[in-house]
């Protein structure tokens, strides 16, 4: 079965030296509320893959926001979440404004590298957190 491909972002506070991440803690379905997450959903049928990460943004956050680079992952480049999704997900800043956990989520953090494992992470989650523990710089 081929896997469903789910897109999303690590917003962080600046793509050049990131010092904090922003983590939404999912409100549905029960099996996956108050367990934490990056921000996105899955693309349409012929959506582009950047496309469907801005339009999952502006709908989950109320913002906008400029990508940065892929975190590349180690299945097919991607990251296999669950045994039906795998997901790519960006580096990205927000243009304007400060999100809002509109639908999807009750909560949002920002974290810095020493807070990354005070929230619960979906389990699929915790490899590419682990990813970018090595990547967010300590702050000023
Ligand atoms: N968005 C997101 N989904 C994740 C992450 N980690 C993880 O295991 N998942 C799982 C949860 C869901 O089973 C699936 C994504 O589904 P979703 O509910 O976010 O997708 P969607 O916004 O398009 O929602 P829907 O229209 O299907 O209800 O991937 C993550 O970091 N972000």
């Amino acid at each position: 079965m081929t896997r469903r491909l789910v897109v999303a972002t690590a917003i962080v506070d600046s793509l050049h030296r990131p010092t904090r991440l922003l983590a939404a803690r999912r409100s549905r379905p029960a099996e996956l509320a108050g367990r934490w997450e990056f921000p996105g959903g899955k693309a349409e049928p012929g959506e582009a893959p950047v496309d469907a990460v801005h339009r999952e943004i502006r709908e989950e956050l109320g913002v906008t926001v400029t990508l940065g680079d892929e975190i590349v992952g180690p299945d097919d480049g991607g990251w296999f979440i669950t045994d039906r999704h795998v997901m790519r997900l960006w580096f990205a800043t927000v243009d304007q404004g400060d999100p809002v956990p509109l639908v999807e989520h009750d909560a949002l953090e920002w974290l810095a590298h020493d807070a990354l494992w005070t929230v619960d992470w979906l389990d699929g989650d915790v490899p590419i957190v682990e990813t970018l523990a090595a990547r967010l710089a300590p702050p000023d």
